[in-house]
């Protein structure tokens, strides 16, 4: 039998959660909403587009201000449910593909200890600073002059499993930045630090008001410890195609081509050119903005007009579709900007499954984990199935 859709394209709006998760409580996280607290602070969003697919049907109890329920929505649309235990994109996004990471990674609140400190600074020749948890965008206000100076390394953490180092790109040219980071991902792997990611954070600028981070930044990600969905499209010949930082996240692993982006915009234009090409698998494509400019820095207007600005060239991308393309937005985890902190926030995430062959749509039951859409990508393209995921591709009609 030949599959049901040919190319199916995966966009993750990073960090875009519908609502608290029903184990938020255990991440003390009650309360968060980062799209509903968003489209509070816009007083209501302007997104057509999302709101035609069915975006306020996913929580009729609760629409999202601005997104009036559809009576015909162009999707089938529900939530998704993350069983991982971290909150992080690594975690959300392994899942996708069938690989939640049920083992939680380890966090340092404290900072790291002095042994790896010490190793990094012999290794690179440069002293550590910080080394705590902080905002990445005020942890450069406070230190990139003085790193401008003495060359130190800004070495900051948060409440995911991160180690980032920060660096001026004219002081710490990138190559160098990125050894220093490749070395200490090599550190930190194995037990007692098994962390989730090293995250290379270079930046440009000449004084505190004027620095800004650059589309350099690097996430080195462990190596998943299994195949996933990725792996059985590759190994079955069929396209895996990466848009943004999703190549970094699965460290290559199962990735045919790959593409850094440097915006939500770039991505889009990425993601809308890949729909000009003759191509058969996956395109999966990573929008980082809402999360990395906007959740983390607790800008809820920011953040909205970036939703809207997707929902824009979303509008250009979907006339693009065709009857055997099948489009899935979603997302990897929360960032509430409207939420105190600047963590991640423990949600779940909207589906909005669509194709234009669709003759009839509708609500899906709530999905328990992420992993259902890896298994009905491997489904589809009746490929290996991943361990956890139920595919949903018997619904669709
Ligand atoms: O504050 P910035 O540097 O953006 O860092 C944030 O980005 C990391 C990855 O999303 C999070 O763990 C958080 O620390
Ligand atoms: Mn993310
Ligand atoms: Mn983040």
């Amino acid at each position: 039998m030949t599959e049901r859709f040919k190319r199916i394209h995966i966009i993750v709006l990073d960090s875009v959660g519908i609502g608290e998760a029903t184990d938020a409580a255990n991440y003390n996280d009650e309360g968060c909403d980062t799209l509903g607290h968003t489209a509070e602070a816009m007083n209501g969003l302007n997104v057509p587009n999302l709101t035609k697919l069915g975006l306020s049907n996913i929580r009729p109890e609760r629409p999202i201000q601005g997104v009036p329920i559809q009576e015909k929505p162009l999707a089938y649309y529900t939530k998704m449910h993350e069983v991982s235990a971290g909150k992080d994109s690594m975690d959300g996004h392994w899942e996708m593909m069938g690989l939640p990471v049920r083992t939680p990674l380890h966090t340092f609140p404290n900072g790291f200890p002095d042994e790896l400190v010490q190793k990094i600074e012999s290794f690179s020749g440069r002293k550590v600073l910080w080394n705590k948890p902080a905002s990445g965008t005020e942890i450069i206000k406070k230190f990139g002059e003085r790193q401008m100076k003495t060359g130190e390394l800004i070495v900051y953490t948060s409440g995911d499993s991160v180690l980032q180092i920060a660096a001026h790109e004219h002081v710490i040219p990138l190559e160098e930045l990125y050894k220093i980071c490749e070395y200490a991902r090599k550190l930190t792997i194995d037990e007692p630090y098994h962390l989730g990611r090293v995250i290379a954070r270079p930046y440009v600028g000449n004084s505190a008001d004027t620095f800004e981070r650059t589309a350099n930044r690097r996430d080195l990600t462990l190596v998943p410890p299994e195949k996933t969905v990725l792996n059985f499209l590759n190994d079955a010949g069929l396209d895996t195609l990466a848009v943004g930082k999703i190549n970094d996240i699965f460290s290559g692993k199962g990735i045919k081509e790959g593409w850094h982006t440097v915006s939500n915009e770039d991505g889009m234009e990425r993601f809308t050119a890949l729909l000009d090409r003759d191509f058969h698998g996956l395109s999966f494509t990573n929008l980082v903005d809402f999360d990395a400019k906007y959740g983390h820095r607790r800008e809820p207007v920011l953040f909205g007009k970036a939703l809207e600005a997707f929902d824009r060239q979303l509008g250009e991308a979907l006339p693009k579709l065709k009857k055997d393309d099948l489009l899935m937005i979603t997302a990897d985890h929360g960032n509430d900007p409207g939420f105190r902190g600047t963590d991640h926030t423990r949600e779940f995430v909207p589906l909005l499954v669509y194709s234009p062959s669709f003759s009839s749509v509708g609500a899906f039951p709530v999905r328990q984990t992420f992993a259902d859409l890896g298994a009905t990508v491997a489904d589809n393209f009746a490929v290996e199935m991943p361990k956890t995921g139920e595919s949903f591709l018997s619904f669709l009609n």
